[in-house]
């Protein structure tokens, strides 16, 4: 098992129960000293950067291990939707392996505003997005994951402008119980003011409210229908959202496989907290769990509410399994 491997793999088989990790910063340091006696500032320098993020990254991994310098780039990959579907779990999951390094903040670079349209951080340019970005070595890929990207109708051109090969990822759930995530996501924050559910999702006609700003986030077809003319199919992985919770490593071991890197997360990278109710995440020196706004209770819903959000939503899930050429085990009543 990848947590529990120590140094007796290696050189200091004096020390079985060290992990690589502290294997790894024990032999730069040893390595630091040696460059105090030769003198030179860029053995030193290079040493220093190395143990820092061997301390920082929580990963099973030598610096030494990757090639090249380390620095700053633009994401080769970006989750990019949708909201409330699992985004931040499969991007914690992924960042596990050591080939892959996630933005800490989510990136809101290429879409405008929501609500005023106005044009919020795609102003500063590149450079500013590239310099939000983590230190990456050249074999590691950068991962930036922003859900309102899905939504926004300027992301997928300016995206296609700043990286006509770079490869997405959509997790999408049951549109029905993303709703309702979404729901009890915006009411815990209290940022603006919402009706009871059935208020906020149905009309005084009895119609669904497509314009409702919880329900747009579930059109998946037709947000999917301005980035398939930008990007090639290949180019975009839907990762299952509800599979991604009841079977982790299924959706993981397709995105390693999407993203052309060797396969590295296995099952002891997961472990069922029965407390949280969901997966947590454990690599050779840390276990963790999402924060608890992640998994947070939903509120109950009436049975024919429900019935008429799916009814809604099936022939909407049809055109999008058609678009990206699979199905999805969502219930459709
Ligand atoms: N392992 C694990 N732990 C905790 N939560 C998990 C996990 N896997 C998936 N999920 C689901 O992630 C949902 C939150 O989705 P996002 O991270 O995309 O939300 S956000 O848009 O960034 O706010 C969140 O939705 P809610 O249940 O509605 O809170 C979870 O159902």
């Amino acid at each position: 098992m990848i947590y529990k491997s120590g140094c007796s793999d290696g050189i200091l088989g004096i020390l079985p129960s060290w992990t690589p990790r502290r294997c790894g910063v024990l032999l730069l340091n040893l390595a630091l000293i040696i460059s105090l006696y030769i003198n030179s500032d860029n053995i030193r320098n290079s040493l220093l950067a190395n143990i820092k993020t061997l301390q920082e990254s929580g990963k099973d991994s030598f610096p030494f291990q990757h090639h090249g310098v380390q620095k700053k780039r633009l994401p080769q990959a970006i989750i990019f939707g949708a909201k409330k579907c699992g985004t931040k779990a499969l991007l914690r999951m992924i960042n596990l392996h050591p080939h892959v390094v996630a933005c800490k903040n989510e990136g809101h670079f290429f879409e405008n505003d929501r609500k005023t349209g106005m044009n919020l951080n795609y102003v500063h340019g590149l450079e500013w997005y590239q310099e939000k970005m983590p230190l990456t070595y050249e074999d590691q890929i950068t991962i930036d994951k922003t859900p309102s990207y899905f939504v926004s109708a300027d992301s997928p051109k300016r995206i296609h402008d700043m990286n006509s090969s770079i490869k997405l990822i959509l997790i999408v759930r049951d549109p029905t119980t993303r709703v309702i995530g979404d729901y009890a996501h915006v009411v815990s924050r209290n940022e603006v003011q919402l009706p009871e559910f059935e208020q906020e999702v149905i009309k005084p006609n009895g119609e669904v409210n497509k314009g409702s700003f919880i329900v747009i986030p579930s059109l998946y077809a037709e947000h999917m229908s301005r980035w398939l003319p930008w990007f090639k199919r290949d180019q975009i992985l839907v990762v299952d959202g509800e599979k991604l919770i009841s079977d982790p490593l299924t959706q993981i071991t397709k995105v390693e496989k999407f993203l052309n890197i060797k396969p590295y997360i296995k099952e002891d990278n997961f472990y069922w907290n029965s407390t949280k109710g969901f997966y947590c995440m454990r690599s050779e020196v840390t276990e963790f769990c999402l924060v608890p706004t992640k998994g947070r209770p939903h509120p109950e819903v009436k049975p024919e509410i429900i019935y008429k959000l799916r009814k809604f939503f099936a022939p909407l899930n049809d055109q999008f399994y058609e678009m990206v050429g699979h199905n999805f085990s969502w219930p459709s009543s």
